[in-house]
């Protein structure tokens, strides 16, 4: 299912905060209903941020009634910003943001008026969610050459069909597995506190009739060690210059637990989530969330009024914990530590 629909000049969300009980579509149409919906998680995952900030952008312009076109590009990049205070790690939001703007600028250098820059706008929006749903198809082709049918392989949140266009990144290599007639066995931690991996994951994967079993964030170790899962495979919202890993807080645990198994930990990392301008992940801004998805996560008060609550929403998975990298241009081993910024450069 597309979590994500462009439709007669409005913005169709499915709100992720709903599943899995009910599946209902938003329409949105303008620039603050996205920004709340990003900030929100009615739409979440790296790449749909991205998405829904580019088609958010759009709406915020579309009716722009800037006199010249300096004026409507100031409106442009103040919008932009705007958007880009939605959500600060996923580093997708602020890299399609940045290719709408670099669209208008070309517009604005080849003489284009208000009009047709509007135009590009929404066409670059359009072929964002475009490309996304290939780049996630090559990412699970090139995954699956990593596996073989029949294993048992534990994965993190959602990096699934939900935070992309089509068939997610982490998640990819499950579908093309299932369309080759695999028989994968997926492990989805829950991943509180907002429980991604246990609402979403096992929601999409159990529709596409993938074998998944929820497991408890606390039960990953216990599944790699009576051999349940032979490797471990994860989204990322960021990668720094040197391979450090942002993603769903929980996952430097798994990354340290798979290495002292003996298993290998793969990030799925679409070339929109590296980020070669952020050095390492110690310069990854890291959201923290509303003590609330702790103390009352679903409605009940799990926890005491005023108890003290930290809730970072990522951590980093040092490089050194990567056992691959797979964009899709192809797989990324480090023969050595920290090889992993050229490398990345290179796909770049
Ligand atoms: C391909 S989705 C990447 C990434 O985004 C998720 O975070 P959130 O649910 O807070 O948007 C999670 O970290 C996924 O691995």
């Amino acid at each position: 299912m597309q979590s994500i629909q462009w439709e007669k000049d409005q913005l169709l969300l499915l709100d992720q905060t709903l599943l899995p009980e009910e599946t209902v579509f938003l329409t949105l149409s303008n620039i603050e209903e996205v920004w709340n919906a990003i900030r929100f998680l009615k739409v979440r995952g790296a790449p749909a941020i991205g998405m829904a900030a580019a088609y958010g952008l759009y709406l915020g312009v579309q009716y722009s009634q800037e006199e010249s076109v300096n004026a409507f590009i100031v409106d442009l990049e103040n919008k932009s910003e705007y958007l880009a205070t939605a959500r600060p790690t996923a580093v997708n939001l602020s890299w399609a943001l940045k290719r709408l703007k670099e669209k208008a600028y070309q517009g604005q250098k080849q003489g284009m008026n208000i009009e047709l820059i509007k135009k590009i706008l929404l066409e670059e929006a359009l072929k964002i969610q475009e490309e996304d749903e290939e780049i996630c198809r090559k990412i699970g082709e090139h995954a699956l050459s990593l596996f073989q049918d029949n294993m048992g392989i534990l994965t993190h949140c959602n990096a699934g069909s939900l935070a992309t266009a089509l068939y997610g990144t982490a998640t990819a290599p499950f579908y093309i597995a299932k369309e080759r007639g695999w028989n994968l066995k997926i492990f989805a931690n829950e991943t509180r506190p907002v429980l991604q991996g246990a609402r979403l994951t096992t929601w999409e994967l159990q529709r596409a009739g993938i074998d998944v079993t929820l497991i408890c964030d606390n039960m990953a170790a216990v599944v790699m060690a009576n051999h349940s899962v032979q490797a471990v495979i994860v989204g990322t919202d960021r990668v720094a210059a040197n391979g450090d890993v942002a993603n769903k807080i929980g996952t430097y645990t798994l990354a340290i637990l798979a290495k002292e198994h003996g298993l290998p930990f793969y990030v799925a990392a679409p070339l929109s989530s590296i980020d070669i301008s952020t050095l390492t992940g110690k310069d990854i801004p890291i959201e923290e969330r509303s003590e609330d998805e702790i103390t009352v996560g679903l409605g009940k008060r799990i926890a005491p009024q005023g108890i003290k609550v930290y809730n970072p929403a990522f951590d980093i998975t040092p490089y050194s914990l990567v056992t691959a990298f797979v964009t899709e241009k192809g797989i990324v081993y480090p023969e050595i530590a920290g090889q992993y910024a050229c490398k990345l450069q290179k796909l770049k």
